[in-house]
């Protein structure tokens, strides 16, 4: 059987984005090709609104910002600018959804219509709706323009803190849960204090679903997290080698991170 195609959607704050948040790209890919079923085509990084108000969240235009510059060279993962540029917090099924129809929709007008270049050169505007913007910048390349491709599958890559809190109480919609599982996968990496084999047999819905789910051991770990740069640096620490160098640099020249002067909320446990 030919290997899937299968977009890979990160969701998360990026608050600032680690070298582990892109690491954790390239484990996932290995993995799911190792097993010969998958082919991972693209990946995505998809900032969590402001109205998420995360403890130290700052704006989104700041972590649109870094992720551009993380992403710079990058030849496979891309920002999605969507689900921050919304007008309210969006949930994660929703974020996956847009993302697979936006596919979708690219796909089927590859085969329908004009080739892009085409419409480009004919003046076409390219916006979805009329006064809506063009998020699509995330498209991979490799679907821009061809009609031979099959379906793309959008798959939600997180570290297992994230499967875990599926099951805080009022944090995720059961029936999300089931649609986010069924319906698209999760790439989970392991992540220091958590045990996702062990959640998923405790969870029924998570059980029902386990040929969907991938459990990845990242055996070189790396325990950075952006709540260990931010206090490394508003403590006056190096963060080199753990953001990359131009993230670094952003951060400097907006001082970000110093104090509580560039977060959309005040400190508050959430
Ligand atoms: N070291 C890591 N190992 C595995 N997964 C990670 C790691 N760091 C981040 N992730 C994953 O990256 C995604 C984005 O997470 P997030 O933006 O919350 O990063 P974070 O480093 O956990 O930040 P914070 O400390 O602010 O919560 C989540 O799915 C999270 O589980
Ligand atoms: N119900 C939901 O869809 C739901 C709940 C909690 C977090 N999330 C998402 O998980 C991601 C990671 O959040 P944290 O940074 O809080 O770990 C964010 O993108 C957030 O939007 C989604
Ligand atoms: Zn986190």
């Amino acid at each position: 059987m030919a290997p899937k195609d299968v977009l890979l959607v990160a969701c998360g704050s990026f608050n600032p984005p680690t070298i582990m948040h892109l690491r954790m790209f390239e484990i996932a890919r290995d993995h799911l090709e190792r097993l010969g079923q998958s082919k991972v085509i693209g990946g995505v990084m998809s900032p969590v609104h402001d109205a998420y108000e995360k403890q130290d969240l700052v704006s989104s235009g700041h972590r649109c910002s870094m992720l551009r510059l993380a992403l710079a060279d990058h030849d496979w993962v891309r920002l999605s600018e969507w689900e921050c540029k919304q007008s309210g917090w969006t949930r994660t099924r929703q974020v996956l959804q847009y993302h697979q129809n936006q596919l979708n929709s690219t796909l089927n007008a590859n085969c329908n219509s004009p080739h892009k270049r085409q419409k480009k050169f004919l003046g076409i505007d390219e916006t979805d709706d009329v006064g809506q913007e063009n998020f699509n910048d995330w498209i991979p390349d490799k679907l821009d323009g061809s009609c031979n491709e099959g379906p793309v599958k959008v798959m939600l890559l997180c570290g297992a803190d994230v499967l875990e809190s599926f099951a805080k109480p009022g944090l995720w919609n059961i029936k999300d849960i089931e649609t986010i599982v069924s319906q698209h996968g999760l790439v989970v990496i392991t992540r220091e204090g958590t045990n996702p084999y062990r959640f998923i047999y405790e969870s029924d819905v998570l059980t029902k679903h386990m040929s969907n789910i991938f459990i990845v051991t990242e055996w070189i770990s790396n325990e950075v997290s952006s709540t260990k740069v931010r206090r490394a640096h508003r403590r006056g620490d190096s963060i080199k080698y753990l953001v990359p160098d131009s993230v670094m640099k952003y951060i400097d020249q907006n001082q970000l991170y110093v104090d509580g002067s560039n977060s959309t909320t005040n400190d508050k446990d959430l």
